[in-house]
């Protein structure tokens, strides 16, 4: 078995860890606060972010990165989008050998808008690694450190990277797919959280499952419009990173993205609410990077383009419904007329 190194000991990196060590690997759980390394090795239990599971005695928390990436089989980065490059950075100064590199991230940069293994890839370096490989699909923390049945896909731009990580993961609780289309699966992960903050905004001013099921639909038509802008193929966003995290993100209570959301439709502001929440709201910030990029690859992006006037210029949640029910008349699918030779 491996030893793994994984960067990130928030939800999602201890339920990654505890996946790994149930599949007989040498976990090694790296944070960057060396109180939480001593709380998982002590009380085996990550108070903060998943306080009702028990983490194996199999894996070690240490906050030495060093000592944490040395010798590893596989490096496997779970932090939030925002510190991606400078958690890449540090690992580059220490790697000395070559290894695997995933990520589990969920994300687009809003300064570079790069994706996050292009914002990595710029940073480690090439001849320490293959290609980067992303884990991506519907998968909230809570549910798979519980071993309850799970799906997610891995990708990277040549198939060895990504079956290697297939293998490495998977298990009978955590079914792994591969799908050769990163930029589709990376895109979908992280645009699907704007879309989970639109669902808890329009559940918060107490719609229905009309408005929701609305949201869903026009939502994934409007991510997969600018993926496929952007060279992703349209299959990717029917499948676990598209449809499937949509609707996970979209009607859990675990959702961070919903939950945000939900309380945003109720009337609290931006700030009260992630500092309520306490872990990462990561479609706070990829709203303002798909804004920009829906506005750099000329797509229409509505719902976007109306959650980032809630967050970043004071519109009202009730206003931008108004908004968005009162555009001008459309085809639901443009290429379908096209494609049928209608007018
Ligand atoms: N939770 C989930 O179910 C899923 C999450 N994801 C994705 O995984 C990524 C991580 O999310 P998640 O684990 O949920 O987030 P959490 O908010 O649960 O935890 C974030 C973790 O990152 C740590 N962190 C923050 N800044 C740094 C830094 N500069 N260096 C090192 N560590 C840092 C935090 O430490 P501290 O406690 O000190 O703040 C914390 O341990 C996100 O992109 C998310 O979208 C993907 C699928 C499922
Ligand atoms: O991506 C996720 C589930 O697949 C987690 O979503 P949240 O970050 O909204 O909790």
């Amino acid at each position: 078995m491996a030893k793994i190194a994984v960067l990130g000991a928030g939800s999602w990196g201890t339920a990654l860890a505890i996946v790994l060590a149930d599949n007989g690997h040498n976990v090694k759980l790296w944070t960057h606060r060396k109180e939480q390394a001593e709380e998982i090795n002590t009380s085996r239990k990550n108070h903060k972010y998943l306080p009702d599971v028990t983490i194996p005695s199999s894996i070690y928390a240490l906050a030495d990165l060093q000592e944490a990436i040395q010798d590893s089989a596989a490096i496997v980065f779970v932090v939030p989008t925002k510190v991606v490059r400078d958690v890449s950075q540090q690992v580059a100064k220490l790697l000395q050998h070559k290894t695997t590199i995933v990520h589990a991230s969920k994300g687009i940069d809003p300064d570079s808008l790069k994706r996050v293994s292009e914002v990595m890839e710029e940073e480690l370096p090439t001849a320490m690694y293959e290609d980067v490989v992303v884990l991506s699909g519907p998968s909230h923390a809570e549910e798979v450190a519980l071993r309850q049945p799970t799906t997610v896909t891995v990708s990277s731009k040549t198939i060895k990277e990504a079956e290697y990580a297939q293998q490495m993961f998977m298990n009978e609780h955590f079914r792994v797919y591969t799908n050769p289309d990163i930029i589709g699966v990376e895109l979908g992960g992280a645009l699907k959280n704007i879309i989970a903050l639109g669902a808890g905004i329009s559940d918060g001013l107490g719609y229905g499952d009309n408005a929701k099921a609305a949201l869903m639909t026009r939502g994934l038509a409007e991510i997969a419009r600018l993926g496929t802008s952007m060279g992703a193929s349209p299959l990717t966003f029917t499948g676990l990173t598209g449809v499937g995290d949509l609707i996970v993100t979209c009607t859990s209570q675990h959702s961070r993205n919903y939950r945000a959301g939900y309380m945003l439709g109720e009337g609290y502001r931006l700030e009260e609410v992630l500092e309520r929440m306490g872990m990462v709201v990561e479609g706070v910030r990829t709203t303002n990077a798909a804004h920009k990029l829906s506005q750099r690859q000329c797509i229409e992006m509505p719902i976007t383009a109306g959650i980032e006037q809630l967050l970043y210029h004071d519109a009202k949640p009730k206003e931008v419904v108004d908004q968005l029910m009162t555009r001008g008349r459309r085809h639901e699918m443009e290429d379908l007329y096209d494609l049928l030779g209608k007018q």
